[in-house]
């Protein structure tokens, strides 16, 4: 059986696969789910299963973007390759008829939700929060996770795509995160700790005069380089009980096939190789990249307008090895896929001088990345 056929057929059966330029971890097979009531217990019950555990076991999965609900971690072998998934994956089903698509809440009432995020910023409550939408697809058939994955894999070379299988008791059909994030959110090696944080964004252009024009303009715009220190701001401050040397230099660009972002590259020290991937992401997630700042305030001014159950979406997902080692994505340009439903997420992050109408736009071209993966072929 050739790899591809192989991966093909383990995606079918239920594997958790993190495909990146440089390696791909697949993790297959029969695998308890770690147990606990939030996301936060268990990221603390994988990590002391991981002491006990045999050599090439590894925790993978996603927690949720609220850590006080329930994530899907699951433990067992897994194999990992260097560069990215093989393609294609065989047994593709061809194009899925999309039978309805439905933006949730409609574009004019995501509009009304950033201008109550505004309200709260001049109320002083918030200096940044970020604020999601939602596309709801109905297909006539199931989707093809393969086909999904596959999709991603190809027309995000750079991005992490992945597709997490998520565990639901109460609902016997099967669930899944699928997408492809170029948001980094940690990778711990040894000491070694990289971060690349994204915030402040503006969608591509076809067009290669206007589309550098674009970028340059994010590069100079005092809006984004403000809406993207928040984020380096709480991440150096997070790091800083753990590590001993934390580098962050200037933004740079960034560019995925639909948007460009503002990125930073951090790297920090581990203090104690003691404090593993898992620490960390306890430590740092959600960062205002996703939730906003001061950080309680965001997530409770988030849950008074935003109205979406985000689940997994803007979580964290990744894997953490037996030496604490591990790769944690944030996970943005993702849906939730049930049945013949794919729900896709993007969130925008709003400061003061954002500009509803923009953030409407931006929310659009961010959900390109999982809906030309998902309907055209
Ligand atoms: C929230 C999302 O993306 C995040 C928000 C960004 C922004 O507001 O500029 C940029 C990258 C991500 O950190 C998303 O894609 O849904």
């Amino acid at each position: 059986m050739s790899e591809p056929e192989a991966v093909a057929l383990a995606v079918q059966a239920g594997a958790t696969v993190f495909s990146g330029e440089k390696s791909t971890l697949v993790q297959t097979g029969p695998r308890p789910p770690v147990p606990g009531g939030s996301g936060l217990e268990q990221l603390r019950r994988a990590a002391a299963a991981l002491e006990r555990a045999d050599p090439d076991v590894v925790v993978a999965g996603a927690v949720p973007f609220d850590l006080t609900r329930p994530g899907s971690l699951r433990l067992g072998p897994a194999r990992t390759a260097p560069g990215p998934l093989p393609l294609p994956l065989p047994g593709a089903r061809g194009q899925v008829t999309v039978a309805r698509s439905r933006p949730v809440p409609p574009p004019s009432g995501y509009a009304d939700a950033v201008r109550a995020g505004l309200a709260q910023i001049r109320a002083g409550r918030v200096d940044k929060v970020v604020l999601a939408r939602t596309l709801q697809l109905e297909a006539l058939d199931d989707w093809s996770i393969p086909d999904l994955l596959s999709e991603l894999v190809s027309r995000n070379p750079s991005a992490t795509a992945l597709a997490v299988p998520l565990d639901d008791p109460a609902d016997r059909q099967a669930r899944w995160l699928v997408g492809a994030t170029p948001e980094l959110l940690l990778r711990r090696r040894g000491p070694s700790v990289l971060l690349r944080p994204m915030a402040g964004s503006i969608p591509r252009s076809p067009e290669p005069d206007e589309d550098i024009r674009r970028s340059d303009a994010l590069l100079t715009s005092d809006k984004d380089r403000r809406e993207h220190r928040f984020v380096v701001d709480a991440v150096v401050e997070a790091l800083s009980p753990f590590c001993r040397t934390i580098t962050a230099p200037e933004p740079e660009l960034v560019a995925t096939p639909a948007v460009w972002h503002l990125a930073t590259r951090i790297t920090a020290l581990l203090n104690d190789t003691a404090t593993t991937s898992v620490d960390l992401v306890a430590a740092l997630h959600p960062t205002p990249a996703v939730g906003g700042s001061p950080r309680k305030a965001a997530l409770e001014v988030i849950g008074e307008v935003e109205g979406l159950d985000r689940g997994c979406y803007a979580g964290a997902v990744g894997w953490q090895d037996v030496h604490g080692d591990g790769e944690w994505v944030v996970a943005v340009r993702c849906a939730e896929v049930k049945g013949r439903t794919l729900r896709i997420f993007a969130g925008a992050g709003i400061v003061e001088g954002s500009d509803p109408d923009a953030e409407v736009v931006e929310t659009a071209a961010k959900m390109r990345t999982v809906l030309d993966a998902a309907t055209s072929r």
